[in-house]
C-alpha cells in the first residue's frame, strides 16, 4: 500500500508537489494522471525515497522508503527506462541489482521469461530500442517479487503486443493482492487496465475516484473527456492549434 500525505515538495522556486493526499490499495491498479509538468514523476520518487519531500510523508506498506528493511521486495520500481548501464547485458544489470539485495541467479532468469527477453538477454542494454528498454526496466521492477509497483510510463514505446503484455500483468499482478501504481498519458490503456485514477494538475489533486465515477461526472463521455474536463486549467504547456501551427486556415488552405 502507498500512503502519500499532505505531500509538497519544492525546487526552489518550484511547486512541484503541492500538498497531495492520496492512497493506492492493495489488489488495485491505480492509474497516476496529469499533464506535464503536473508532479507525478515527483511523487514517485519521493515514494520511492530518490526524494526528499518539503513537507508532508509518503510511505509504503506505513514506512518510509528509507526505513524498509527490505526496500526491493517491498516495493518494486521503474522510473527511466533509460538509467541501465549501457554497456552492460540485460542478465548482468538483472544480476547485479540481484546480488546486491540477495536475490537469487534463479529469480533472474524468472523474470527475464515473464519480460519475454530471453532472446536479448545478453545483448548490450545500450543496443535495446525503447520498448527492449521498457521490458527490461518492468524486469528490475518485478526483481524483488515485491507487493507494490511503481511504474511511471510502463507502456511508454511499447508495440501492441507489448501494451496488451503490460496490461495483462499489471491486472494479474493486483489480482495477486498487489499494489500498482502506475502513471501513463495513454487514457484508453488506463480505462482498460486501471481499478482507480488519481488525476494531478500543478501539483495538487484534482480527482480521485474509479473509472465509471469519473466517467458518469464527466456526462458519460470516455476517461479522456473526463480527464480533459478536469484538468482543464492546470495545463502548463500548450501547443498552438494543430490549423495554426502548421499555418491552414479550418477550410483547408494554406494562408
Ligand atoms: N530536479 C528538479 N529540479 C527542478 N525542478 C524540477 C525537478 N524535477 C522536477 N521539476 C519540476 O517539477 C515539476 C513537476 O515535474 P514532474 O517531472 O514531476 O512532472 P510529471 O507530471 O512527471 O510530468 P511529465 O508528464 O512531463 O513526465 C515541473 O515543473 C518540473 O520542471
Amino acid at each position: 500500500m502507498i500512503q502519500v500525505e499532505a505531500l509538497t515538495k519544492r525546487y526552489g522556486p518550484t511547486t512541484a508537489v503541492d500538498g497531495l493526499t492520496f492512497t493506492a490499495r492493495p489488489g488495485l491498479v491505480t492509474g497516476f494522471l496529469g499533464p506535464n509538468g503536473a508532479g507525478k514523476s515527483t511523487t514517485m520518487r519521493v515514494v520511492v525515497g530518490l526524494e526528499r519531500p518539503t513537507a508532508g510523508t509518503a510511505t509504503v506498506d506505513g514506512r518510509r522508503y528509507a526505513d524498509l528493511p527490505a526496500p526491493l521486495h517491498a516495493v518494486g520500481v521503474m522510473l527511466d527506462a533509460r538509467s541501465v548501464h549501457p554497456g552492460r547485458s540485460a542478465f548482468r544489470h538483472l544480476l547485479a541489482l540481484a546480488r546486491t539485495h540477495g536475490i537469487g541467479r534463479s529469480r533472474v532468469d524468472e523474470v527475464i521469461g515473464m519480460t519475454g527477453l530471453e532472446s536479448v538477454a545478453r545483448r548490450r542494454a545500450g543496443t535495446f530500442s525503447l520498448g527492449m528498454g521498457q521490458r527490461l526496466g518492468i524486469a528490475g521492477a518485478l526483481l524483488g517479487d515485491p507487493g507494490t509497483l511503481v511504474l511511471d510510463e510502463p507502456v511508454n514505446g511499447l508495440d501492441p503486443d507489448g501494451v496488451l503484455w503490460v496490461r495483462g500483468l499489471v491486472r494479474a499482478l493486483a489480482a495477486e493482492g498487489r499494489t500498482v501504481l502506475l502513471s501513463s498519458h495513454l487514457m484508453h490503456e488506463l480505462a482498460l487496465c486501471a481499478d482507480r485514477v488519481v488525476i494531478i494538475g500543478q501539483g495538487r489533486l484534482l480527482a480521485d475516484a474509479s473509472v465509471p465515477e469519473l466517467v458518469a461526472a464527466s456526462g458519460g463521455g470516455s476517461l479522456e473527456d473526463a480527464y480533459l474536463q478536469l484538468t482543464a486549467g492546470s495545463v502548463q504547456y500548450r501547443g498552438r492549434a494543430a490549423d495554426e501551427a502548421t499555418g491552414l486556415t479550418a477550410a483547408g488552405g494554406a494562408r
